[in-house]
């Protein structure tokens, strides 16, 4: 039997799977990421391409090697009979007064998934920087907190975006995206 979620949202046909504990080095990656060099180009959706977000890609043959691909394979598996690849993978950055602005990852009928890591070494509750998901009416559906290694798949047709960290969090909010497609 393959990993189940910690817990699923449905919203209308869409779903949000939430998994914990597949990877044991979280605090590794996110001191990796400490060093990496992130730029500032992500643009939620068009309309708000003025206000960009730090970023760092990863090369897709390089992830396909690791033990967190292998992780997402297995945690999609779980809740998905077909097939997915990755198009993209990503690091998003943010700290405390930066905006990821509300999006949504594919087009109605496209099928992606969106596999999205919470690469941090701790997190606080006091800290926010939850990723928040919204009804076809605009109301917060569901709200998913960062937690150590922590991941959550869900249908990149559902709006989403992630919450800064707030005012009393020191550390770099890091979100490692897999971008999946139906094969
Ligand atoms: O960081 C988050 O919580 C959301 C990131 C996201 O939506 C994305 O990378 O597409
Ligand atoms: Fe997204």
């Amino acid at each position: 039997m393959g990993p189940q979620p910690s817990f699923t949202h449905s919203i209308g046909e869409q779903s949000v799977y939430v998994f914990d504990s597949l990877i044991a080095n979280a605090g590794e990656y996110f001191q990796a990421l400490n060093q990496a060099a992130f730029t500032r180009t992500e643009v939620a959706r068009p309309e708000v391409a003025q206000h960009r977000h730090w970023v760092t890609e990863s090369r897709l043959e390089s992830l396909l090697q690791q033990p967190i691909y292998a992780a997402t394979q297995k945690a999609v598996a779980a809740v998905r009979s077909r097939p997915y690849r990755p198009y993209r993978a990503y690091t998003n950055a943010a700290a405390y007064g930066d905006v990821l602005f509300t999006h949504v990852d594919c087009l109605p009928g496209q099928g992606d998934l969106t596999a999205l890591w919470y690469l941090c070494d701790e997190w606080n509750v006091e800290w926010g920087g939850e990723t928040v998901f919204f009804s076809e009416d605009d109301e917060i559906a569901a709200a998913v907190l960062p937690k150590p290694g922590r991941l959550v798949v869900f249908d990149g047709t559902i709006k989403h975006a992630g919450r800064p960290p707030s005012r009393v969090c020191y550390k770099p909010r890091y979100t490692f995206a897999i971008k999946l497609e139906p094969v």
